[in-house]
């Protein structure tokens, strides 16, 4: 029997969940046994705002473990990854996307049309906060942050300071939570970030065995739709500081006419905004193609967001100025 293959994971509840699932798939596919070795991160030790340390805090030391060959692959919550490519490494799967959408909890079951005028809402993530604010609600939201359990004890513990949190209910079914949801939120509503709901399976490029193995728990339309948010989220970043939300459907389309009888002909629809963090101003957009040209969808929406005047809409760096990490590290 073959050595077991060292699953590299933060030792929160969250990551633990992810990575012991995809260990189970793994296992399950391919009869190679899975050990967990947990490995701490920068993002675990330190209690500063998410958005001061930078989204790469929890990813850089699992990718520093793959380098140095002490893992053979991480688990990673897609939407937290760097749209920068990591040298010597490769996403080697995409396994089904769960629910991207956001979800509301709230106290007395309440949904967010039923909060009262200025009820306080907890959120860390930027573009969380523009779209509250958008609502024209008179909400008052409360930068929070920290692990899926400190954050619902705002507002269901003792000692309970919140009347509500926003929150991915990606991570609440993941460690089986989501019996506390008061409300799905629309992504009419709440659009959700790039990426949200997906995992990244991530080993060194060169371990062309592990690539295979790997590669069996790749789920083709979750791979797409992820690809087209996060070409979107990319070239916005270089051209924009404020929020990004986006999200990708892949389904079927109407058929053509010109295929073979019973051809099934996939379509992908993205949809994408960049929203003020004060959620006054905000350009949106859609656009569909096939699955196949997703990075060039992103791309291209990315384009017109920012002849619509995206670079106008000003993001945290105006307010802090230089050295103020992207947008993209709130989530
Ligand atoms: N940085 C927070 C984070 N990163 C990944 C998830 C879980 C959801 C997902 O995998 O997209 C969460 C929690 C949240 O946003 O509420």
């Amino acid at each position: 029997m073959s050595a077991p293959l060292r699953l590299g994971t933060r030792g929160s509840k969250l990551a633990m969940a992810q990575s012991g699932h995809v260990a189970d798939a793994l296992t399950a596919h391919t009869g190679r046994p899975v050990e967990l070795v947990e490995v701490v991160t920068a993002g675990d030790r330190s209690h500063a705002p998410v958005h001061r340390l930078g989204v790469g805090v929890f990813v850089s030391a699992l990718r520093d473990a793959l380098v140095a060959g002490t893992i053979d692959f991480a688990v990673h919550s897609y939407k937290d990854l760097p749209t920068a490519a990591a040298a010597g490494l490769h996403i080697a799967a995409v396994p089904p996307r769960q629910d991207p959408r956001d979800a509301l909890v709230a106290r007395d079951g309440r949904t967010l049309n039923e909060l009262a005028e200025g009820a306080t809402v907890g959120t860390g993530a930027l573009r969380r906060i523009a779209q509250l604010h958008a609502l024209g609600r008179q909400l008052s939201v409360t930068p929070i942050r920290g692990n899926i359990d400190t954050r619902l004890a705002r507002v269901l513990g003792p000692e309970a300071d919140l009347d509500a949190v926003v929150l991915a209910r990606a991570g609440l079914a993941r460690i089986d939570r989501t019996d506390v949801i008061t409300e799905t939120l629309d992504p009419m509503l709440m659009l959700p970030a790039p990426a949200q709901g997906a995992l990244a399976v991530e080993c060194r490029i060169d371990d062309q065995e592990l690539v295979e193995l790997l590669a069996t728990l790749d789920h083709a339309p979750s791979r797409a739709a992820v690809t087209a948010e996060r070409a979107m989220l990319a070239t916005l970043e270089a051209g924009c500081s404020a929020p990004v939300a986006a999200y990708a459907v892949v389904a079927e389309g109407e058929p053509t006419g010109s295929g073979a009888e019973g051809d099934v002909v996939q379509e992908i629809y993205l949809r994408g905004a960049v929203i003020s963090p004060d959620g006054t101003r905000e350009v949106r957009l859609s656009r569909t193609g096939t699955p196949a040209d997703a990075a060039e969808i992103g791309k291209a929406l990315a384009a017109e967001l920012l002849d619509l005047g995206a670079d106008s809409i000003l993001g945290p760096q105006g307010q802090d100025g230089p050295g103020t990490q992207q947008f993209g590290s709130t989530e």
